[in-house]
């Protein structure tokens, strides 16, 4: 027996040296050891030249079999390498599947020591959140779990998926700035509508780049471009104002969508978009997309097979193109220009330079294609909280004129000394608090997300969430906490951002205060969160802040805003599609000032 398997081991190695001279002969037309010599790509006329060249080499052997068996061989041999295979294979997915058992154990060990309500089924409280009672109130829900539970509460949202609400400044900052993911949800949404975005992507490493230029360039040129910009929104608003009263009352929302459009439009793409004659569609299709696109969202496969659906997404690919017709036009007058003015940066900056939108690396820059994604994205995140805000600032000044007499004097001492300019706005206390007081008591979004991918969250409380874990903060609560706000958290009175210590009248400052940062001078700190804060908090804050102050400088100046009589003055915070907005929006008049 072992003279016979010792032979046997010869053999194979002498026919192993021959295989290999045999291979070298047979050109490429065997492919490699196989079961079948036509599976092995071994065409007839070589099958029998390898025959005769080389009875004893290894294929040989195993095609022929040493005592001519061959068949009986190779059915043995198939079999072990098809259990062989299936053991691999049922060892890789029982490696996995321990290994996500382990994680899920973890992941269940972690969330007990948070504190939180038990489970309510399997489903956890995703199915009590897609109850329409609660679901509506997600902010009244998290109200009452904080009471019972504390500042920072688990909530269960099904078996592998836990959701931490966090209340508490401190730990809300120690987190905004620890956990610097987005929900993989956020990319996807943005993707289904407008394709790729470099912003707007779950991991922050991918966004940083990106991040880091738009900031600069939206501080610098940007707000350079503030000059020239709202005096001429103004006007473009107000001429449209004009052609909606003659069919209709416009309510605030519609207004404020108008005057959002105009505001980001002309500073982004300059003053092709006021003389560009599909503006008013470009801003009709951001509006129904608008609405459409959290409903939408929410789909994990989107159905393709609803008419309703294909609606959506025939009028996703119209706003794209309508998107490229603009940048094409903002290009075109550059050209005509012939040099770069302030009115075609950011469309140059992106287009041609390539240096705002990053691609993946330094190398790796975007195609046209991809930038105009961007920019849409971009459009359609500035437009829908900025229409919101402005919105809740139009309300609140048609609610309470004397905010607007407080504004208009900030404007007439301006006045006094120089020429009224829009860049004077940073000296306009009183204005400045009205915009972040609008956007305290209404945040376009009402729960900041964010999450950790990869790594578990450490607290310096000695919590631990773990990595995955979806982390919201409810701003609401925040926001009208008594005992951050005062007794008065829940009212409307810009006050609350300007310093007790401030001497000047309604806060507003002079020449050399000014010069310094616009918010220095406001009370400003961790618990104001509509524009988030840490890692990821919104690049655009300061030039929506200053443009909606400019804007509103220079319509205060010349106009007041009032209810139209009959209209709701009790209007109520209502999650609107993706953004909170006043129910029932208002109605308003622009009354020319009298100025004699
Ligand atoms: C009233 C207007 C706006 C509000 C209330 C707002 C609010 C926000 C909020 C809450 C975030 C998430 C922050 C976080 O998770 O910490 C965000 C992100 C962002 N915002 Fe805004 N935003 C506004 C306007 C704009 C405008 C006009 C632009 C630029 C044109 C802009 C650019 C961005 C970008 C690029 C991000 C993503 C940052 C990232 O994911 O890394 N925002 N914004």
């Amino acid at each position: 027996m072992s003279s016979s398997l010792t032979n046997w081991a010869s053999q194979i190695i002498e026919n192993i040296s021959q295989l290999i001279l045999t291979f070298v002969s047979l050109d490429d037309q065997i492919v490699l050891l196989s079961l079948s010599p036509s599976v092995a790509g071994i065409s007839k006329a070589a099958m029998e030249d390898f025959e005769t060249a080389a009875p004893y080499t290894l294929l040989g052997f195993l095609i022929r079999g040493g005592d001519g068996d061959y068949s009986g061989f190779m059915m043995d041999y198939a079999e072990r390498v098809k259990n062989a295979l299936l053991w691999v294979g049922l060892f890789s997915i029982t490696f996995l599947l321990l290994q996500k058992l382990a994680r899920l154990v973890r992941l269940w060990g972690q969330g007990s020591r948070i504190p939180g309500p038990p489970s309510p089924s399997f489903f956890g409280h995703s199915k009590l959140i897609a109850d329409r009672a609660v679901g509506q109130n997600m902010i009244g829900y998290l109200s009452k779990v904080h009471e019972k539970y504390g500042p920072i509460v688990r909530l269960w949202m099904g078996p592998t998926q836990m959701l931490i609400s966090v209340k508490d400044i401190a730990m809300i900052e120690e987190m905004l700035v620890k956990a610097e993911d987005k929900l993989p949800l956020i990319g996807r949404a943005f993707r289904l509508a407008f394709g790729r975005s470099t912003l707007f992507v779950s991991s922050f490493n991918k966004a940083r780049r990106t991040r880091e230029s738009l900031e600069v360039y939206m501080n610098k040129n940007l707000l350079e471009r503030l000059n020239q910009v709202p005096g001429k929104v103004v006007e473009h608003v107000l001429e449209r104002f004009v052609s909606i009263i003659a069919k209709d009352v416009p309510d605030s929302r519609q207004v404020s969508e108008h005057m959002a459009s105009y505001i980001l439009g002309a500073s982004m793409f300059g003053d092709a978009f006021l003389n560009w004659s599909n503006a008013s569609l470009y801003e009709e299709l951001l509006v129904t997309v608008a609405k459409e696109a959290c409903f939408w969202d929410s789909y994990r496969i989107p159905p393709f097979w609803s008419r309703r659906y294909r609606r959506y997404h025939f009028l996703c690919t119209r706003l794209k193109e309508l998107n490229k017709d603009i940048i094409g036009e903002s290009m075109k007058s550059r050209n005509v220009a012939g040099k770069e003015d302030g009115t075609t940066v950011f469309i140059d900056a992106i287009m041609f330079g390539g240096s705002l939108f990053h691609g993946k690396t330094k190398k790796h820059h975007f195609s046209d294609e991809e930038q105009c994604d961007n920019i849409l994205g971009l459009i359609f995140h500035g437009f829908l909280t900025t229409a919101s805000l402005i919105s809740s600032i139009l309300t609140r000044l048609a609610l309470h004129p004397e905010l607007q007499e407080n504004i208009y004097w900030e404007i007439i001492s301006l006045k006094k000394t120089s020429k009224f300019d829009p860049s004077d706005v940073q000296k306009m206390n009183f204005l400045l608090a009205t915009m972040y007081e609008s956007a305290r008591l209404l945040p376009p979004g009402p729960l900041l997300q964010r999450c950790s991918l990869n790594h578990d969250l450490k607290l310096k409380s000695g919590i631990t969430v773990p990595a995955g874990a979806i982390i919201v903060v409810p701003l609401p609560l925040v926001h009208m906490d008594y005992s951050v706000w005062g007794k008065d958290a829940d009212q409307f009175y810009p006050q609350h951002f300007i310093p007790k210590t401030c001497s000047h009248k309604d806060g507003m400052l002079d020449e050399h205060e000014a010069s310094k940062e616009i918010t220095s001078e406001l009370q400003i700190d961790g618990s104001f969160l509509s524009f988030g804060s840490g890692a990821r908090s919104c690049v655009g804050q300061k030039f929506v802040i200053l443009a909606l102050s400019a804007l509103f400088a220079s319509l205060l100046d010349s106009y007041e805003i009032r209810l139209h009589p009959g209209s709701d003055n009790d209007p109520k915070a209502r999650l609107d599609g993706c953004c909170v907005q006043l129910h029932p929006s208002p109605n308003i008049v622009f009354i020319k000032r009298n100025k004699t």
